[in-house]
């Protein structure tokens, strides 16, 4: 299991970096390490880039998970899931983020800065962080989505 010191890795466009920001304070006060990969100022970038960082950082394992913003969440989660070993969840509550860690093993969390408020995120990120999978027949669906699976001939 990743330990707990390990960052949590976060990413964000133009549209998400208000939220990114409450976000990060909040991981900070509560103690955990964080690694902000960006964007870092209020000009329009793309978010697949921002993407792309924070799930590398995943799959290297110098994150323990990550966290996208974006205005929806569906852009920036849409970048993510084209990253093999990831499992992006674009999540509008606490009981999403609680069902995809549960059942789907998520390793990255996906917000839409347009969509839900500031409490509602702050919920949603601290039920994914401390959700544990749940396994058993979970397990071969997850399997299904790993890099390389194809169903037997
Ligand atoms: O990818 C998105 C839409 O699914 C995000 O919401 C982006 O943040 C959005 O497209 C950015 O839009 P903007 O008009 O360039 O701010």
């Amino acid at each position: 299991m990743t330990p707990a010191s390990t960052p949590i890795a976060l990413g964000s466009d133009h549209a998400g970096i208000g939220l990114k920001a409450t976000l990060r304070s909040a991981l900070e006060a509560a103690g955990h390490p964080v690694l902000d990969l960006g964007t870092h100022g209020p000009e329009s970038v793309d978010y697949p880039d921002f993407a792309l960082a924070v799930c590398g950082a995943v799959l290297e394992g110098t994150a323990r998970f990550g966290v996208l913003v974006c205005g929806t969440g569906i852009g920036i989660s849409m970048a993510a899931n084209r990253n093999e070993g990831i499992r992006c969840a674009l999540v509008h509550d606490a009981t999403g983020a609680r069902l995809t860690r549960q059942h789907n093993d998520a390793n990255v969390l996906a917000l839409g800065a347009r969509m839900i408020g500031a409490e509602v995120a702050l919920d949603a990120l601290n039920v994914f962080l401390t959700t544990p999978y749940e396994g058993g027949r979970h397990d071969r669906r997850v399997l299904k989505l790993s890099p390389g699976w194809s169903p037997s001939p």
